[in-house]
């Protein structure tokens, strides 16, 4: 079941359209992944589910509502979280529980349930100065989580973070879609596949592409033969883009990556030319195209 839908969002910022007319549904339980490059209006989406922002025009509906206020049910994390740097991680969680409404027992039972479910409770009593990026960010997301909210809402949350500190947080979030659903923003592929059902490819402000992780493995990927050669030979190069089982051809100096129509045939033909042209082959690979080739055709093309 839908726990929001978004119809034909649109934000324009004087001449420059950020949103264009961008629908999703986010379904209840799921954690929904808003792939897309610098600049392509993830944030700006974001912004205007969190209500901090107005839609130039579109619709946002939550639990089939348009007109409900449903900013008390959100959590939001974003992009470029501010901490006061002198309270401890304890302190920021009971305060940020208080402003939610919690009395103040419930409040700092809360911040402790929420600091161990983070793994960050050993440095409750440490002042935030001394936290590491990834420590953060967990505090981040525990004080998104403080009110139980109905969705939570993660704008780029392992972006700026190291390798550890990135697995960290995305181990969390994992944790997290037992308990809520989700929405989070990222430009990395990786992010999303790790931790999310359902991804929509954002650029230039528009959905270039959705599905859930196994739609868009089944329907996308595409047979490709993967050749390294000893040397680049131009001539066959050049004869392989003329085939019609051909429909993708990248070369490197060492690689050849050639997306088919047909397999079969094109391995046929393949073997054939590297015979006549007398290539040189180290090593001879049929598979499957990946996400990330996926990934990086939509948001180039
Ligand atoms: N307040 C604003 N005024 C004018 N233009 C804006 C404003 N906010 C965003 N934009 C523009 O809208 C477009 C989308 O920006 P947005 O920040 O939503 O992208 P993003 O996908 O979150 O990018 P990033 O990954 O870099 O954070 C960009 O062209 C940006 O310059």
């Amino acid at each position: 079941m839908s726990l929001v839908t978004v119809t034909d969002l649109t934000k324009h910022f004087a001449d420059n359209t950020a949103v264009n007319n961008v629908s999703l549904s986010i379904d209840k339980g799921k954690c929904i992944a808003l792939l897309g490059p610098n600049g392509a209006g993830k944030t700006t989406t974001i912004k205007m589910l969190a209500g901090l922002l107005k839609p130039t025009f579109g619709t946002i509906q939550f639990e089939g509502s348009e007109e409900r206020d449903y900013r008390n049910l959100i959590g939001y994390l974003p992009q470029y979280p501010a901490f006061y740097r002198w309270m401890t991680g304890k302190e920021y969680l009971v305060y940020a529980a208080e402003l939610s409404g919690l009395p103040d027992g419930e409040a700092k039972e809360k911040a402790e349930e929420l600091l161990k479910m983070m793994g960050i409770e050993e440095a409750a009593k440490r002042r935030i100065s001394t936290y590491s990026g990834g420590m953060k960010q967990r505090l981040g997301l525990a004080q998104a989580m403080i009110h139980d909210p109905k969705l939570l809402i993660l704008d780029e949350p392992v972006s700026a973070l190291d390798p550890v500190g990135r697995y960290e947080v995305l181990e969390m979030i994992r944790k997290l879609k037992e308990k809520t659903t989700i929405l989070f923003s990222t430009h990395i592929l990786h992010d999303a596949e790790e931790v999310s059902d359902d991804i929509y490819i954002i650029r230039n402000g528009e959905i270039v592409l959705s599905g859930t992780l196994q739609e868009l493995q089944e329907e996308h990927q595409q047979p490709v033969i993967v050749i390294e050669t000893a040397e680049k030979n131009e001539e066959w190069l050049g004869q392989l883009e003329t085939y019609a089982f051909v429909a993708n051809v990248a070369s490197t100096r060492a690689e050849i990556r050639i997306e088919v129509n047909d397999v079969d045939e094109a391995r046929n033909q393949i073997l054939k030319d590297i015979l006549s042209f007398n290539i040189k082959v180290k090593t001879f690979k049929v598979g499957y195209t990946s996400l990330e080739d996926l990934f990086i055709k939509k948001v180039t093309e």
